[in-house]
C-alpha cells in the first residue's frame, strides 16, 4: 500500500513527530510505501511530493514547523466537495499511485477527511492544531506548546506591568475556541481571561481591573482573538483573508487596552502574541502525543480502519470515526469557564 501524507491548516508543533511516528511504524513495521505531499493539497494537485522513509524522518521530532510544509490550499476547485470534485481526487490518486491518505490537520482538515471517506476514498486523520478545538480527542498536538509559550508571555508581561502599575492585555490565538486563553490564563494566574464562548461587557471587565488595583496589584488580562464584547455582533478582524477565504482574526487587544485606559484611568498596554505561539520546538508532551497518534494512524491503515481519527481519550489513543466528529467544534464548556471566572478581579 502507498499512503500519501498531507498537512493542511496552520502549522502546529508536533507535526514532524507525527510524521516520524507514522513512517517508522508504517514503513518499517507494516511495509507500506509512504510519500509526503509538499504544502498540503498544492503538492497533491501538482504532483509535488517526497518519499518518506526512515532516513527522511531522522531526527525531526524536536523540530517545530513541518518538514512537508502546510497550507490552506483547498482540496477541491472552489472549495466545494461536489461529486465531480471528489471523483477528480480519486482520479488524481490513481495517477499518482496513491491508495490512501493520512491527513494531518484540525477540524477543517478532518471535515475534508470525512468528505473523502463518504466518497469511498481511504483516509485517516491525525489531530493537529494549537487551537485544541477538534472534537474526538482530549488534546491536539501543538496545543500544549502554544499554552506554554503564552504562559511564559504572561509571566514576562506581569513583571513589567507590575513595575509600571499598568494593565497588560495579552491577545492569544484560538480562532472560535478559548482553550489557549483559558489554560494560559490559569497557568499564569491572569486576573481576567476573555474567551469567544462567553462574551463579557466592557463595564464588567473594567470593574475587575479596578478591583485588582484596589488590592494594590496590576491586572494581567488575557483575551482570545475570537472574543467579542457582550452584545457585539462581530469579532475584530484584520485586513485580508486566509487561504480558505476567511477573515484573518486578530486585533481585539488593541481595541480593549485603550478602552480600559479611558474608562479606568489605569495605563494599559496591548501585546498580540501572534505566530510566536505556533513557532519553535514542541514540548515533550506534544512530541509524545504526536508520535503516538502517528503510530496509531499507521496501525489503523494496516487494519483498514479508514475514516477514523487517532484521538487521545484519557491516556489511550483510540481511532474515532470521523463521522462522529465532522463539523463539530470543541469549545470551552460553561463549567470550565465558570471555575476560572470566579477568580477574576
Ligand atoms: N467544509 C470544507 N469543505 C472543503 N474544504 C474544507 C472544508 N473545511 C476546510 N477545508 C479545507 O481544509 C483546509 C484546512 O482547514 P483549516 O480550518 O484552515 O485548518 P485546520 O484543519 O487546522 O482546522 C482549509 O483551508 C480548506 O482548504
Ligand atoms: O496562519 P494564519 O493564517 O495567520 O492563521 C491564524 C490562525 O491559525 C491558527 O493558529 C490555527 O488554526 P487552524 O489550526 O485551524 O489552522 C488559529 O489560532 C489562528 O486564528
Ligand atoms: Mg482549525
Amino acid at each position: 500500500m502507498r499512503i500519501g501524507v498531507l498537512c493542511s491548516g496552520g502549522d502546529s508543533p508536533g507535526m514532524n513527530a507525527a510524521i516520524r511516528g507514522a513512517v517508522l511504524r508504517g514503513v518499517e513495521v507494516h511495509g507500506f510505501e509512504m510519500v509526503g505531499f509538499m504544502d498540503g493539497w498544492r503538492g497533491f494537485h501538482e504532483g509535488d511530493f517526497v518519499e518518506l522513509d526512515r532516513l527522511a524522518v531522522r531526527g525531526i521530532s524536536p523540530l517545530g514547523g513541518v518538514m512537508l510544509g502546510t497550507s490552506r490550499v483547498p482540496p477541491f476547485p472552489d472549495g466545494k466537495a461536489t461529486p465531480e470534485a471528489l471523483r477528480a481526487v480519486a482520479a488524481r490518486m490513481a495517477e499518482l499511485g496513491i491508495d490512501a491518505f493520512m491527513l494531518i490537520g484540525g477540524n477543517g482538515t478532518q471535515t475534508v477527511a470525512e468528505l473523502l471517506t463518504r466518497a469511498g476514498i481511504r483516509a485517516i486523520g491525525l489531530p493537529k492544531t494549537i487551537d485544541n478545538d477538534l472534537a474526538g480527542t482530549d488534546y491536539t498536538f501543538g496545543f500544549d506548546t502554544a499554552v506554554s509559550i503564552a504562559a511564559e508571555a504572561i509571566d514576562r508581561l506581569r513583571t513589567t506591568g507590575e513595575s509600571h502599575r499598568r494593565c497588560m492585555v495579552l491577545e492569544v490565538m484560538g480562532r472560535d475556541a478559548g482553550w489557549i486563553a483559558l489554560n494560559a490564563g490559569i497557568a499564569g494566574g491572569a486576573q481576567v481571561t476573555l474567551i469567544p464562548e462567553f462574551p463579557e461587557s466592557i463595564e464588567q471587565i473594567c470593574d475587575w481591573v479596578l478591583s485588582v488595583r484596589d488590592r494594590g496589584r496590576s491586572s494581567l488580562v488575557v483575551v482570545a482573538e475570537g472574543f467579542a464584547f457582550d452584545g457585539a455582533d462581530q469579532v475584530v478582524v484584520r485586513e485580508g483573508l486566509d487561504g480558505f477565504g476567511r477573515p484573518r482574526l486578530g486585533g481585539i487587544a488593541e481595541v480593549l487596552a485603550p478602552l480600559i485606559e479611558q474608562r479606568t484611568g489605569i495605563e494599559a498596554r496591548a501585546t498580540v502574541l501572534g505566530h510566536v505561539q505556533r513557532g519553535g520546538s514542541p514540548t515533550a508532551f506534544d512530541r509524545v502525543l504526536a508520535t503516538r497518534t502517528g503510530i496509531a494512524g499507521a496501525n489503523a491503515a494496516q487494519e483498514g480502519a479508514w475514516g477514523t481519527l487517532a484521538g487521545l481519550r484519557g491516556d489511550r489513543i483510540e481511532m474515532v470515526p470521523l463521522s462522529e466528529i465532522a463539523g463539530e467544534l470543541k469549545t470551552v464548556p460553561a463549567d470550565r469557564y465558570e471555575e476560572v471566572r470566579l477568580t477574576f478581579g
